[in-house]
């Protein structure tokens, strides 16, 4: 899991080292500026942009370094009179020192033209959450259509360093060099595109911060005993699968089995169940009759438009049909239970406007998980995921346009649904079917992908 900070939690990180272990600040703006410019190309040319707080700090402790190597650097400040204090005051003096010049133009565009070789933007780190304005704001426009590379410090300026969505003019940068953790606009779409390459330059910090967003890598599933039998693997139950709508129960039993669930039973509308059963030979296809087999370990009901849900103790995952108007709240508080809504059945079953903006999908998640012990996905472009009684969100990075094909959403409930009758506890096994579904796709072309293809990339990409 990597964790992506708000600008709150990693200012707590910083005081931690600065006033709790007695690093001077400055000893982390020296390893800051070492670390970004290792990221530059050698030998070329460097034109810093230094703002008007500690962002404009790493800026010129970045331009001394990049002196002492001998490259040719030039320092330009938007204000005329920065106003620098403290560890940037001291910066701007080191460089003063080295016989360095602070310049300033009113017309950015203007003095960019004749620049060769790099851009490193100091304008403004994590102390800023609104729009540009003023000379900022002019200088980063002026950056944005010089097509020069740029190096970022810690976030491209204009971003809010706490959320997805960019409030205004950003600098949209070659490379991010993001210090110590990431924050929220190093992981989150939109922000996240506009900081190009990032690297993580590790100085002095907690490693392990406290961070109430946190960003899925590959899962780690637990090992197959050699001597294991389909017994040990468990037995998925899907109700899924009517007339017109029976390639849902199809993709849904695929899902289980291509993630190694022992048994699959699909109970489906008996108009389809000839048809089901000719299509997944390795599941057993029975009609529904209103009851569940004794031996099921995890429950599946909704693809193919069926909106009953029987009754049923055990763990429980819903999709589609099954996420009826107004239930959320309900099946939130019904331990042992993940429901996987893409925004607009999110929107039905909370009876909430419909989420659009990432900003919004994570306010939302948040607030309909908040202490419940059931399990949220709420899918899309990086889906979110909430609840199991834990704090913190999760975010699944992987996947891309190519999953949005009817079909997907059913391949991936069969998925939660294989994982958990494994044994994961409900969040992980939601946590690894986002995962691997989006991973099987990130192996394929972008464009007329198929739910089926997507299953057929799963064993291999299972054994890593
Ligand atoms: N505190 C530390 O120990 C460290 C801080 N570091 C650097 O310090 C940065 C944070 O420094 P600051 O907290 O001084 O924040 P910034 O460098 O982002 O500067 C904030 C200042 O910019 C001005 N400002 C804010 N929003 C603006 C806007 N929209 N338009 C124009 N001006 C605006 C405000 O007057 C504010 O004083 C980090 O991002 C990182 O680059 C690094 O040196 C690592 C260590
Ligand atoms: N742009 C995208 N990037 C990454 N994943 C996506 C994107 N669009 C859709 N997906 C994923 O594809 C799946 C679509 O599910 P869903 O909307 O339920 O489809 P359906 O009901 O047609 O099967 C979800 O897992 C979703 O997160
Ligand atoms: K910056």
């Amino acid at each position: 899991m990597i964790p992506l900070l708000t600008a709150d939690e990693m200012r707590v990180v910083e005081r931690q080292a600065i006033e709790g272990w007695g690093v001077p600040s400055l000893v982390l703006q020296e390893h800051a500026a070492l670390g970004a410019l290792a990221l530059l190309p050698p030998g070329q040319p460097v034109h810093v942009l230094a703002g008007p707080g500690n962002n404009g700090g790493d800026a010129l402790a970045l331009a001394r370094l990049a002196r002492l190597e001998g490259r040719e650097v030039s320092v330009w400040s938007p204000s005329a009179q920065p106003g620098w204090r403290g560890d940037a005051a001291h910066q701007a003096r080191l460089w003063k020192g080295l016989g360095g010049e602070i310049r300033t133009s009113t017309a950015p565009a203007e003095a960019m033209a004749v620049w060769r070789g790099w851009v490193v933007d100091g304008l403004l780190g994590l102390g800023t959450t609104r729009p540009l304005e003023g000379a900022a704001l002019a200088w980063v426009r002026a950056l944005n259509a010089s097509g020069l590379p740029v190096l970022a410090l810690d976030l491209p300026s204009g971003l809010d360093p706490s959320a997805a969505e960019i409030p205004g003019e950003a600098v949209r940068a070659t490379r991010t060099a993001c210090f110590g953790h990431r924050k929220v606009c190093h992981g989150l779409m939109p922000a996240r595109e506009a900081c190009g390459d990032i690297t993580v330059v590790p100085i002095p910090l907690d490693r392990a911060p406290r961070a109430a967003l946190q960003l899925l890598e590959r899962p780690i599933l637990p090992p197959r005993a050699w001597d294991a039998h389909k017994g040990s693997f468990g037995h998925v139950v899907i109700r899924a699968g009517s007339l017109g709508m029976s390639g849902a129960a199809v993709l849904s039993a695929l899902g289980a089995l291509r993630v190694g669930a022992g048994l699959v039973t699909v109970l489906t509308d008996p108009e389809v169940r000839a048809e089901v059963a000719a299509q997944v030979p390795e599941a057993m296809v029975r009609p529904w009759q209103g009851t569940l087999p004794a031996e099921a370990d995890v429950l599946l009901v909704g693809p193919g438009g069926i909106d009953q849900v029987p009754d049923w103790e055990g763990p429980l995952v819903l999709d589609a049909s099954a996420l009826k108007e107004g239930e959320g709240k309900r099946w939130m508080e019904r331990p042992g239970t993940a429901i996987t809504p893409h925004p607009g059945e999110f929107a039905r079953l909370f009876r909430l406007p419909r989420p659009m903006l990432m900003d919004e999908r994570l306010a939302q998640a948040r607030q309909v998980s908040t202490g419940k012990p059931g399990v949220l996905l709420l899918k899309g472009a990086q889906s979110v995921l909430a609840g199991g009684a834990r704090e913190e969100l999760w975010i699944n990075p992987t996947g891309h346009p190519g999953l949005a094909t009817g079909g997907s959403g059913d391949l991936l409930a069969g998925m939660v649904a294989g994982f958990r009758a494994q044994g994961l506890p409900m969040r992980e096994a939601v946590a690894a079917a986002a995962w691997f579904h989006g991973a099987a796709a990130d192996r394929l072309p972008g464009a007329g992908l198929l739910p089926r293809d997507l299953a057929d990339q799963l064993p291999e990409l299972l054994r890593g």
